[in-house]
């Protein structure tokens, strides 16, 4: 599998996040057909420290055992302790020309939200991008306003050949729209977290 093609369902999700176990929730939503997850413990709730990296490794386990890609959020300093595949950054958080240094070989994923964000970036150095809120989220607290399905087929005309995912109000609904717009992939977070059937959902995206 290429890395379009491992980016098509990707499941982020961090405890706070759960209602229920998130190494449950993680073994429904791989048994349904995610092909990548993004350990994203941040905000109200989320876990800190060693309970972090306690629940970190206990879902990097699951994503080995299944082959799935294992990406960390933000967190550089965790990537090496959960031999992550990779790391998820935005705009504010470590710079891609840093990151890249560090990690030469990992997988560098990157938020656009806008082409002021596009220019001010060193798109060359990183392995894919995540653009959006697509859709109205309330899953983060300092999301930026929806950009809607234009905004992924101006990435994707600005980059034809980038690895690209949409994330943000994605739903097993309206997922196939991303997808039109030039995704190569939908990223979910409550979506999936709080589906009453994690797996069909994960199924339907
Ligand atoms: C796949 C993907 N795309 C975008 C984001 C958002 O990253 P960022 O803007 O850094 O916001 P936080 O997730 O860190 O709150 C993402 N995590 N994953
Ligand atoms: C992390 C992130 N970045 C942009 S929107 C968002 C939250 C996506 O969550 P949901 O899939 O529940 O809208
Ligand atoms: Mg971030």
């Amino acid at each position: 599998m290429n890395l379009q093609q491992r980016l098509r369902k990707y499941l982020i999700m961090g405890s706070q996040n759960c209602q229920r176990d998130p190494v449950v929730i993680l073994e429904e939503a791989i048994a349904g057909g995610i092909t990548a997850f993004q350990f994203r413990e941040k905000g109200p709730n989320a876990l800190e420290t060693e309970e972090k990296l306690e629940l970190g490794l206990k879902l990097r386990q699951l994503c080995r055992k299944h082959h799935v890609m294992f990406i960390v959020n933000d967190d550089s300093v965790l990537v090496e302790p959960l031999e992550a595949d990779g790391i998820h950054v935005g705009q504010n958080d470590v710079d891609v020309e840093q990151l890249r240094s560090t990690f030469p070989e990992k997988i560098i994923g990157l938020s656009v939200s806008s082409e002021a964000e596009v220019r001010k970036s060193a798109i060359d150095v990183v392995d894919y991008l995540g653009a959006g809120p697509v859709f109205g989220t309330s899953t983060k607290i300092d999301a930026k306003a929806p950009v809607g399905t234009e905004w992924i087929t101006k990435v994707r005309a600005m980059y034809p050949n980038m690895p690209l995912v949409g994330i943000g109000g994605i739903t097993a609904q309206n997922s196939r729209s991303v997808l039109e717009a030039g995704a190569d992939g939908v990223s979910v977070i409550s979506a999936v977290t709080q589906a009453d059937d994690v797996s069909r959902v994960v199924e339907r995206l």
